[in-house]
């Protein structure tokens, strides 16, 4: 199985909002995970937490991520922390909390354990305070949800080792998070010092009947939020002083900043009646759907707001989807070539089950996403001949030429698919397959693929012939196959008889 990160165990401390999605995040990364948190609904809501997660990383990503790691409740704080590589520390936002917490992870986790906290403003070396080993302590400030988000604020104490920062940031990289090391401490570190000004400006509109709670989300959702997700606010702005830049933006809306446009800091009191008043905006606006709903809805949003920024700057990515396509393509390159377990049968390649947003109006798994598992079943054969990423990166690879595909079948949420590809016919530029997909514990036939690739010249976008080493491998498949019966359906035109 695929393995990435450079820890093979942590524990997380709190399994609430932040605590539950980190537990997520490093179980998918396939890392182990011990956890403690007096809560007696603990394994009940981190249970809801990952199976949300799941969801959303089969709407995430098709790469071969490592088996999950295991979970274990604890039923103490020093039994969670032992042998752990990493402590993520996730209790309420109190600093005498925190320092009890810490000063218990501090004396039972091994002498090596990186410790993060995910405090949203505590300074590091205030949470330092009293440990015997300050080093290894660090925040580091996640976003919610964290299984999808993926920037962490690391944020050095006074007595923060440089080496821990390194060793933190190389571990976030391995998962596939962005590990932004900020220079210096301040309260609330960068994103929630944004954040707090934005929100203390939002409450004040809301108790100053400016708008509502809806109102105040339609403004940021269908205007900046868009913005914000993929270019961030400096590289915004430097685009909205047209083509004088940045220089020609802080001229004109410089003096803004001295007009009464902001409340700055007055902090808006959360008398009764305006926390009433927000709540029942808020339920309104939520319209009956519960918070695990919405959690979905989020992360659906999420997933298509991060694909398509993966396929952004004419597919070479950009931002968090420049992130996940590096991860994606790290998860690939680890991922140990199919080795099948007998090599004159029809290769067994894929193993998946359906995901919830397989499925369409009809209820069962819709139409493109045969094609995507297929497709996943041409690129394990690929892996299986010797035509990785390496290889890609050298100049060359298969294209599909022409696929036709044969509908038998229903598929329903949650049935497991296997396919298997037989080698119809190999030349030295051509690769003609035929797979097949099967669901269910009873492997029923579901559908099959008939393809032709094209051995290429990225470079030149021109047919070539394949590698000797490539050819060698195909022509040894193709030989096995030799002796299987043509498929049933192969050959076939659209029309013809089944
Ligand atoms: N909710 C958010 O949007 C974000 C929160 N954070 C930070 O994450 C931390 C946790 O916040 P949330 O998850 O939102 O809170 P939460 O209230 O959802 O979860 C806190 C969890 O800690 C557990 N807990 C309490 N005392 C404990 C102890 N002594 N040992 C172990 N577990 C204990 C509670 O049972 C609860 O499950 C805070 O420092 C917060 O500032 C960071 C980023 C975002
Ligand atoms: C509200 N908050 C301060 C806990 C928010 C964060 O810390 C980050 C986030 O996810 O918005």
């Amino acid at each position: 199985m695929t393995m990435l990160a450079p820890i093979s165990r942590a524990a997380c401390i709190g399994g609430g909002v932040i605590g539950g999605g980190w537990i997520a995040r490093f179980l998918l990364a396939g890392i182990d995970v011990s956890v403690f948190d007096p809560h007696p609904e603990a394994e009940r809501i981190v249970g809801e937490v990952i199976a949300n997660a799941e969801r959303a990383y089969g709407l995430l990503t098709q790469a071969p991520l490592p088996a999950r790691g295991q979970l274990v409740f604890c039923a103490s704080l020093a039994e969670a922390v032992k042998g752990a590589e990493w402590v993520q520390e996730s209790v309420p936002e109190r600093l005498d909390l925190k320092h009890r917490v810490l000063a218990e992870i501090d004396a039972a986790a091994p002498a090596t354990a990186l410790i993060g906290s995910s405090t949203s403003g505590l300074k590091p070396s205030d949470l330092q305070q009293g440990l015997s080993h300050p080093g290894r302590l660090f925040v580091a400030h996640p976003y919610n949800p964290v299984y999808l988000l993926p920037l962490v604020e690391i944020v050095g104490g006074a007595a923060t080792a440089p080496a821990t920062i390194e060793r933190a940031k190389a571990v976030l990289d391995a998962i596939g998070m962005k590990g932004v090391v900020i220079a210096r401490e301040i309260e609330a570190f960068v994103g929630d010092r944004l954040l707090e000004a934005l929100w203390r400006e939002a409450l004040w509109l809301i108790k100053d009947d400016i708008c509502d709670v809806e109102t105040l989300d339609d403004v940021i959702r269908y205007s900046f939020g868009l913005r914000w997700a993929q270019m961030g606010l400096f590289q915004t702005y430097r685009i909205a002083g047209g083509e004088a830049g940045m220089r020609h933006f802080l001229a004109q809306f410089g003096p803004c900043l001295q007009w009464p446009w902001t409340k700055l800091t007055d902090v808006v009191n959360l008398d009764e009646a305006l926390v009433e008043k927000i709540g029942a905006q808020s339920d309104a606006q939520a319209a009956g759907l519960s918070i695990r709903e919405l959690e979905r809805i989020r992360d659906e949003n999420l997933v298509g707001i991060v694909q398509a920024l993966k396929a952004g700057r004419g597919g070479e990515g950009w931002g968090a989807g420049a992130l996940l396509a590096d991860f994606e393509r790290r998860l690939l390159a680890g991922a140990p070539a199919p080795a099948p377990a007998d090599p004159t049968a029809p290769l067994a390649l894929v193993e998946t089950r359906v995901s919830p947003a397989w499925i369409d109006y009809n209820g069962h798994m819709t139409e493109h996403r045969y094609l995507q598992v297929f497709g996943d079943t041409t690129d394990a054969l690929l892996r299986l001949i010797g035509v990785d990423l390496a290889y890609v990166e050298g100049g060359h690879s298969y294209y599909t030429v022409e696929t036709h595909l044969r509908h038998l079948d229903e598929a329903r949420l949650g049935e497991e698919l296997r396919t298997t590809c037989q080698i119809l016919s190999v030349d030295e530029k051509r690769l003609h397959l035929f797979h097949r997909m099967f669901a269910g514990a009873d492997r029923r036939e579901i559908a099959t693929a008939e393809q032709m690739l094209l051995h290429v010249d990225v470079a030149k976008g021109r047919a070539m012939p394949a590698t000797d080493a490539v050819l060698a491998r195909l022509r040894g498949l193709a030989a096995a196959h030799a002796s299987l019966p043509a498929p049933a359906g192969a050959g076939r035109s659209v029309g013809g008889s089944r």
